[in-house]
């Protein structure tokens, strides 16, 4: 079976995801706040705010492996087609690291199928969001490197913890790999192009003040604050009126949209003709040894 059926079948038959059967919070959150798991998403949902809370938990460090990306992807279609809610806050459940990006042992070692079902479902993951018709907000709570910069770009906002070692961007070419056309075009929606380039090229990653010194955050706020400040944020933006907001969304992310859903199947080829390179698989192979090694 394909893992998107895979994860599919798991959450469906009698999930704590599947519907309107969302729990109520045994404790916190508003009056009628509800809660959801999946194995590595918690959703807290508040139907009087229209707001969900969707908190990453695939430790140790929030990497985006198939299976999370899978998870993600129906929680957020699951949230889409709930009426209760318009407002969604992607946070990690820990704080310390938002997400460490793309799995590497997705990218390392594997056959060049597994190579193409992984990239599909990376772009899936940003299609889903950088259309979504919700509005959304970055909670970041940790260190937000590579595709977890991604998943904080295709929000409306971001809010950052003031912690120096919460660092932000793609930081793709020092691991000697590089952010794809819409990684790039992501970024340059946001920060403009110049300072996509440098970033980009530099592979830099952000220390929370330069993060916001270029605007790839909005705002930086001491660390148990975050929450609290992307829910008020977000009733700023959940005050417009829906289809004001959703039409306006959509004419300014449509162009870039497109470009991927274009060339989208050159994009996998590209990918995986690239990642499947002797030389990348070496370069790949000593970044996770260091990383490894640290702990051993
Ligand atoms: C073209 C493609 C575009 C690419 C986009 C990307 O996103 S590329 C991604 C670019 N991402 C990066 O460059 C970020 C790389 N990661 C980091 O810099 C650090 O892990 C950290 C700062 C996120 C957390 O530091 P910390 O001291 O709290 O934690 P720690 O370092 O001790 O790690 C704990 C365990 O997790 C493991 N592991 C870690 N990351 C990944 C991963 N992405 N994947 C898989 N595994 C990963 C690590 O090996 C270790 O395993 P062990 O020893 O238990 O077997």
């Amino acid at each position: 079976m394909a893992l998107v059926a895979r994860v599919r079948a798991l959450l469906l038959p009698g999930s704590r995801l599947r519907g309107a059967t969302l729990g109520r919070a045994a404790n916190g959150g508003g009056a009628g706040a509800r809660r959801a798991l999946s194995h590595r998403v918690l959703v807290e949902a508040d139907p009087a705010a229209g707001v969900a809370v969707v908190k990453f938990r695939n430790p140790p460090v929030n990497s985006l492996s198939l299976e999370m990306l899978t998870e993600l992807g129906i929680c957020l279609e699951k949230l889409e087609n709930d009426k209760t809610v318009r407002g969604i806050v992607l946070t990690a459940d820990r704080p310390g690291i938002f997400s460490a990006g793309l799995d590497l042992t997705e990218m390392c070692g594997r056959n060049p199928a597994h190579y193409a079902e992984f990239w599909k479902a990376v772009q899936e993951l940003w299609l889903r969001l950088y259309q979504s018709n919700m509005a959304l907000g970055a909670a970041i709570n940790g260190t937000c490197p590579a595709g977890g910069c991604l998943l904080s770009l295709t929000c409306d906002y971001r809010i950052l913890a003031d912690n120096p070692k919460y660092t932000i961007g793609l930081n793709e070419t020092q691991l000697g790999i590089f952010a794809p056309f819409w990684f790039k075009d992501t970024m340059v929606n946001t920060i403009g192009h110049r300072a996509t380039e440098r970033a980009l090229q530099l592979g830099l990653l952000f220390t929370p003040a330069e993060a916001l010194q270029v605007g790839l955050v909005d705002q930086v706020v001491p660390e148990d604050q975050v929450q609290s400040t992307a829910l008020s944020v977000m009733s700023q933006w959940l005050a417009i009126p829906d289809h004001a907001r959703q039409l306006t969304k959509t004419m300014m992310r449509k162009a870039t949209v497109d470009q991927l859903l274009k060339h989208r199947e050159a994009d996998i080829q590209n990918f995986v003709s690239f990642i499947s390179r002797d030389s990348i698989q070496k370069v790949l192979q000593v970044y996770l040894q260091k990383l490894r090694k640290k702990n051993h």
